[in-house]
């Protein structure tokens, strides 16, 4: 049977001016697939999300997603006015069950008891999460995340990987994933996608049975490490 596809982009142009930032770019996202996005700084990926994100209508091509779209970002865009749980809500139509949605988004997120807070108070990690919860709470067909682990320390991070994989899991939405760190994309896609000068210039299958770790990967690692044109761990 043919996968169902959550996201179908083809023959996509992104102009900004003269300049083409996104040239003829195709991909397919099926439904439940992890698909993460590494590229070096300024390659498109934001723009790419963004678009898919309904963001940016202004293209050449296809963009098409079907069903619902989140997004997360790397800040985590919370109103500091509203309390938790209204942030979790924000915008959604369901007022009579608003409290109840977010006091269960905020439980998957490991943050119950935290409805109530100011968004204030919250640490880095906590906000982070906090963000997660209400691109959930929308229960996406399509769940966008652009670098969203990027402003945490390292062992936030880390548990921040654990969290995803187990809400992905639970809740199986496609996910694209915007990274500049390989590790993170080996340990949690299904398919790698190197973007490179506005183009799709390499695609990694990662088969290997979840929790995994990154030495189950090795290859694939030095492989996505040379499309990207570096030696390092490091991508400018
Ligand atoms: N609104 C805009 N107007 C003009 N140029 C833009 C605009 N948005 C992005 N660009 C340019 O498009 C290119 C791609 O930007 P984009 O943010 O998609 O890259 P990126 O791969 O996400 O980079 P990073 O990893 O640094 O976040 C960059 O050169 C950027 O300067």
């Amino acid at each position: 049977m043919a996968r169902e596809l959550i996201a179908r982009v083809h023959g996509l142009t992104k102009r900004f001016g003269e300049r083409a930032v996104l040239s003829d770019v195709d991909l397919e996202i099926g439904r439940g697939e992890f698909v993460a996005l590494l590229g070096r700084s300024g390659s498109g990926k934001s723009t790419l999300l963004r678009i898919l994100a309904g963001l940016d209508t202004e293209i050449e091509g296809e963009a098409r997603v079907e069903g619902a779209v989140s997004v997360a970002f790397q800040q985590p865009r919370l109103l500091p006015w509203r309390r938790v749980w209204r942030n979790v809500v924000l915008g959604l139509r369901d007022r009579g069950r608003d409290r109840a949605l977010a006091e269960r988004a905020l439980a998957e997120v490991r943050l119950a008891g935290h409805a109530d807070a100011w968004p204030r108070t919250l640490s880095g990690g906590e906000a982070q999460r906090v963000s997660l919860a209400r691109a959930l709470v929308r229960e996406p067909d399509l769940l966008l995340l652009d670098e969203p682990f990027g402003a945490l320390d390292a062992l936030t991070r880390l548990a921040m990987h654990r969290l995803v994989e187990d809400l992905w899991r639970e809740h199986r939405p496609g996910v694209l994933l915007v990274t500049h760190d390989v590790d993170e994309a080996l340990l949690l896609a299904d398919r790698v996608l190197v973007l490179g000068e506005g183009r799709i210039i390499a695609e990694h299958l990662l088969d290997h049975p979840r929790p995994r770790a990154v030495s189950d990967h090795i290859d694939v690692r030095a492989r996505v490490l040379a499309d990207l044109g570096v030696t390092d761990h490091a991508i400018a």
